[in-house]
């Protein structure tokens, strides 16, 4: 553990290992390393600050899996970051294309910063389903503590329709029989149509039958962050960590692991995955994988893990029908009780075609401006609020997210994601982890690390206070959504 060590010091500590790593950067990806400076750390999170936007860009793309896996390293605990520019450069810049700066000058990147292409988030993926809304409850997210299993995503409120029924029987067949037919099950599919949602079902079923199997749900970046951890620096304890991390992993009756497609660029995790999957198999037990893309897709794996991969069965799951988007939407509706007629919901179905997170959100919209203007939902209403809620091909990162919410309410990018607890920063911040959570696909836990390592529970509170509070105050209603079509029309990106 290296918890107490100052930003600088982590700094050059992680510095010296990523250069002892060989990891083929170009020249221009060293120079990066070269501009990056730690300049905050608050808990699991670490604000990184360089100085122009294209090194912003490398570091929280090309360097970013090194990069947080050797800040874990260095911190023995799992880390994430977000980047800056430095306050200085910016109004340096300012200065000189004679742009005032409005106040505070500092954090407001997105005025000054030049227009740059939507960078990628710091990927940070998805271990659990929660609804990215907390008033829509259905799946909530109640993690267990030993499975990692939501153990609110279930079969039975998983519905059905041509594009998804396969993958929902096969899955359903494989809770009931783990380790037989399908071995390995791999599930794959765009985002936000249900893939981690049956994996947790099949989890949740499977122990509903028998209660004494063993199951562990994760995804990749939690396996890579805990393998480089039981690796760690210290060579004492290094043979216990990965007795234990080899327990954790190979000891267990089913295995499911999410978002498989971030398992590759390490060969130390690639090598570590690939005998977890081989002593697995060998023993019978059932190992469910899901990914972005078929195995055959997969970039970056070994060959031989793309053919274990493909051993089983691979299932897709497409985008829903409009039916299957309104049967969604009625039963959200209906677990809410909230009173919608059928045409608005044609009418959300008709807005959000490819992604089941976003129609959530939507419908969670229209209940809050109906409940706020006192008003029954109608199809006018519905056709008002959803005005601005055009499905964004923008990609939207934490830092672009951080950086728009400080602006908003007239803070600094340290404020949101630092420890003050006045009033206005609190409220802020819990805009911020709420649109996070609706804007990307982080999970609860993620978002925690992201905003000065709190707790999952921390950033449900904060959802579900702003998704209530956003059907009673004005303010909160506005805030959140001008602050999602600036977001989502990438201003200033
Ligand atoms: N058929 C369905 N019935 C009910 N809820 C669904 C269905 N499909 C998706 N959902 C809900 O939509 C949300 C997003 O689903 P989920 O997180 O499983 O998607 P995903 O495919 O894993 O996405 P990503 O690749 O972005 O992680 C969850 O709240 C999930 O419960």
């Amino acid at each position: 553990m290296a918890q107490n060590m100052d930003a600088t010091e982590v700094w050059n500590q992680t510095y010296q290992l990523l250069l002892d790593q060989p990891l083929d950067l170009t020249l221009r990806e060293v120079a990066c390393l070269n501009d990056i400076k730690v300049t905050n750390i608050f808990g699991t999170m670490l604000v990184l600050t360089v100085s122009s936007e294209s090194t912003r860009s490398v570091v929280e793309k090309k360097l970013h899996s090194a990069l947080t896996q050797t800040f874990s390293q260095v911190m023995g605990q799992a880390m994430t970051y977000v980047v800056q520019i430095d306050p200085q450069v910016l109004e340096q810049n300012a200065q000189n294309v004679n742009v005032p700066v409005p106040q505070p000058v500092p954090q407001n990147i997105a005025q000054v910063r030049e227009p740059a292409p939507p960078v990628a988030a710091p990927r940070i993926v998805e271990p659990e389903i929660v609804p990215p809304n907390a008033a829509l409850d259905v799946p909530q997210n109640t993690r267990d503590e030993v499975t990692h299993l939501n153990k609110s995503a279930r079969f039975d409120n998983f519905v059905p329709g041509d594009s998804n029924q396969f993958a929902k029987s096969i899955a359903f067949a494989t809770a009931e029989r783990p380790g037989f037919e399908y071995n390995p099950l791999f599930i794959y599919g765009g985002s936000g149509l249900g893939k981690t949602h049956l994996l947790n079902a099949i989890g949740n079923q499977a122990l509903l039958i028998n209660p004494r199997l063993k199951v562990r749900y994760t995804n990749s970046e939690e396996f890579t962050n805990e393998l480089v951890i039981a690796l760690g620096n210290n060579a004492s304890s290094r043979r216990a960590e990965m007795v234990e991390f080899n327990r954790r992993y190979r000891g267990v009756d089913i295995l499911l692991v999410d978002d498989v497609q971030f398992i590759a660029g390490r060969d130390t995790t690639v090598e570590a995955f690939f005998n977890t999957f081989n002593e697995l198999y060998e023993q019978g037990k059932q190992i469910v994988l899901a990914s972005d893309v078929p195995p055959k897709n997969l970039k970056g794996l070994p060959d031989r893990l793309i053919s274990r991969f493909s051993q089983g069965l691979p299932v897709s799951i497409d985008p829903p029908s409009h039916e299957l988007r309104v049967a969604i939407l009625r039963m959200k509706a209906k677990a809410q009780h909230i009173d919608i007629p059928m045409e608005v919901l044609n009418l959300i179905a008709e807005k959000v075609t490819d992604n089941v997170r976003v129609l959530e959100g939507a419908l969670t919209r229209i209940s809050a401006m109906a409940s706020l203007s006192n008003q029954i939902i109608t199809k006018n209403l519905a056709e008002q609020t959803l005005k601005d809620f055009a499905n964004s091909t923008v990609e939207i990162t934490p830092t672009n997210i951080i950086t728009f919410v400080a602006k908003y309410y007239k803070l600094t990018f340290e404020d949101i994601v630092g420890s003050s607890r006045t009033k206005n920063v609190a409220q802020a911040r819990q805009v911020a982890m709420y649109l996070s959570r609706e804007l990307t696909s982080m999970s609860l836990v993620d978002i925690g690390s992201t905003f000065g390592g709190r707790d999952h529970s921390t950033v449900m509170h904060a959802c579900r206070k702003i998704s209530a509070e956003m059907q009673e105050n004005p303010e909160t209603y506005t805030a959140v959504t001008e602050l999602t079509t600036q977001l989502k029309q990438g201003n200033g990106f």
